[in-house]
């Protein structure tokens, strides 16, 4: 493969946008890009300075401050913050129940949602036209937008989805392993809020046209990553 090749991924919460991108990314030997991670980043640096969520305009102007670092090695994902000048990895921190309490708030402020596309552009291009070593030309890109707003031009476009209840019950499953019923069940009660607040800002439930719906339900992991990269296989009349 010589030509760069953009997949742009799309989903609601535990579709399996991340796990299966970085996968499909992997095996085509380019970029994984977690926007998501993007969005989680820059809550925590808000929440970290104590900036009020609810004022639109001080989000914004603390979001534009926030100098990312993003990993896009499909083989270990890293997001990082410039934080007092010394670079703070906060692969592991964006994943705490604060930021993924706080992140929607953040990601509805239109300006916030601006700034970070130009952002999610820019690598997208620096991993077509300057990849890593011994990777590909092109990366794998998912959130929430990427197939409509930040690469609607994508070579490939693709949007995950499975029954509620699967997504649920994966998520579930992976954050709280055996935890009791209660406990699942709010963790449920949080993501369904969750989609209904990210889905009045950004569409991922129904695929917007050209956008391929692979749907997860039935299939297990490496079922959905083959269906993943049979669609690419498709598109790109198997150049990749
Ligand atoms: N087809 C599948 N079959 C079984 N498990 C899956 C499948 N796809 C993903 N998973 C598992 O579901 C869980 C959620 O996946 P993942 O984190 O990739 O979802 P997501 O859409 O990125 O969610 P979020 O937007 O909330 O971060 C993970 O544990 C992942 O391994
Ligand atoms: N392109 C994107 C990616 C993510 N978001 C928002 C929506 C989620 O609540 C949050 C965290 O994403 P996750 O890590 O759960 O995939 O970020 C968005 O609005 N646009």
């Amino acid at each position: 493969m010589t030509t760069a090749l953009v997949v742009a991924v799309d989903g609601p919460s535990g579709s399996g946008k991340s796990s299966v991108s970085r996968a499909t990314a992997r095996a085509l030997g380019v970029a994984f890009l977690d926007t998501g991670a993007m969005y989680r980043a820059v809550t925590w640096a808000a929440l970290r300075a104590g900036v009020d969520l609810a004022d639109a305009d001080a989000v914004a102007r603390h979001v534009r401050t926030v100098a990312l670092v993003v990993g896009t090695d499909p083989a270990a994902p890293t997001v990082a913050a410039v934080v007092e000048g010394v670079e703070t990895d906060l692969t592991e921190a964006v994943r705490t129940a604060e930021v993924t309490a706080n992140v929607s708030a953040v990601a509805s402020v239109p300006a916030v949602r601006a700034d970070l596309v130009l952002r999610q552009r820019a690598l997208i291009e620096s991993a077509c036209l300057a990849p890593a070593a011994g990777r590909e030309p092109g990366i794998v890109a998912e959130g929430r937008d990427i197939t409509t707003v930040v690469a609607p031009e994508a070579d490939v476009r693709v949007l995950l989805t499975a029954d509620e209840s699967v997504r649920l019950a994966r998520r579930a499953h992976q954050d709280l392993g055996a935890a009791d019923a209660a406990a699942l069940e709010a963790t449920r009660d949080a993501i369904v809020e969750r989609d209904r607040v990210d889905s009045r800002t950004t569409s991922f439930t129904t695929a917007a046209d050209g956008v391929v719906t692979v749907d997860s339900t039935h299939l297990d992991f490496d079922g959905t990553v083959a269906a993943v990269l049979e669609v690419v296989a498709r598109a790109t009349g198997g150049r990749a």
